[in-house]
């Protein structure tokens, strides 16, 4: 079984590339949602933000998502220990979740692939590229959020150009330049190494 590793900064269309992945039969890992499922199933996480902070990260209706974020996005230390708390909790469940897949090509979607060392479970890394003020439209948009929110989770992401540069694969996602042919020709290019 091989894993596509797909990147690309907060709003450069991960999740697009990521659907159409799907409608070509191959199962993707959304290591954003799977880790929000994690914070709540996880006794090891839920202890570990406790410790970090304190019981009322948890709500009623789970972890406070909003606290946390401000809570980490402006202060690299404590994304450093969130991050090193959920990540390896991440990583081993992609594993289980890959293995029960049976399929001999999977995607693991992860805005911070190389941050987190998810790279390392990949066989090919597909950069999704948007230029940067596309970007954060896309991001505000979508969330509701604010332009502040949107460039400081931007500044805790590697640049651009080094995530291009360690990429197999760059899709351009700008608006212009069409997804589906470029996916096509992704998967032409790694299915016939399998
Ligand atoms: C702080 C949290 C609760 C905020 O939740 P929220 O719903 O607002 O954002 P969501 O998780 O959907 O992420 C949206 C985008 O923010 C960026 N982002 C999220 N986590 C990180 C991070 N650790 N470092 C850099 N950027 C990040 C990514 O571009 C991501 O696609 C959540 O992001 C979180 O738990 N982050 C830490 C764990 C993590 O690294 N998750 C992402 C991959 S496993
Ligand atoms: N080519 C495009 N044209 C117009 N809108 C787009 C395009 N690609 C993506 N979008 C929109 O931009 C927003 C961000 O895209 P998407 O959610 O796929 O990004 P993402 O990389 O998964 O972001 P995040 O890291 O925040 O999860 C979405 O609302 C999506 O519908």
């Amino acid at each position: 079984m091989k894993t596509i590793g797909i990147t690309g900064g907060i709003g450069s269309g991960k999740s697009v590339v990521s659907a159409l992945l799907e409608l070509y039969g191959i199962p993707v890992y959304i290591a954003d949602e799977e880790s929000k499922r994690l914070t709540q199933s996880s006794p090891v996480i839920r202890k570990g933000l406790i410790e970090l902070f304190d019981e009322s990260i948890y709500t009623s209706e789970g972890l406070d998502k909003r606290r946390l974020a401000s809570l980490i996005f402006g202060n690299p230390q404590m994304l450093k220990a969130v991050n090193s708390l959920i990540h390896p909790e991440v990583y081993k469940d992609y594993l289980q979740w890959a293995e029960s897949k049976h399929t001999e090509l999977c995607a693991l979607e992860s805005a911070i692939l190389f941050e987190s060392g998810f790279n390392k479970l990949a066989d090919y890394t597909v950069m999704v590229y948007a230029p940067e003020e596309i970007r954060i439209q896309r991001a505000v948009n979508r969330d509701n959020s604010s332009r502040t929110d949107v460039t400081n989770r931007i500044k805790n992401q590697l640049p651009d150009e080094i995530k291009r540069d360690k990429s197999d694969f760059v899709i351009l996602n700008d608006g212009i330049q069409a997804l589906i042919p470029q996916v096509e020709s992704l998967l032409k290019q790694i299915r016939p190494t399998l």
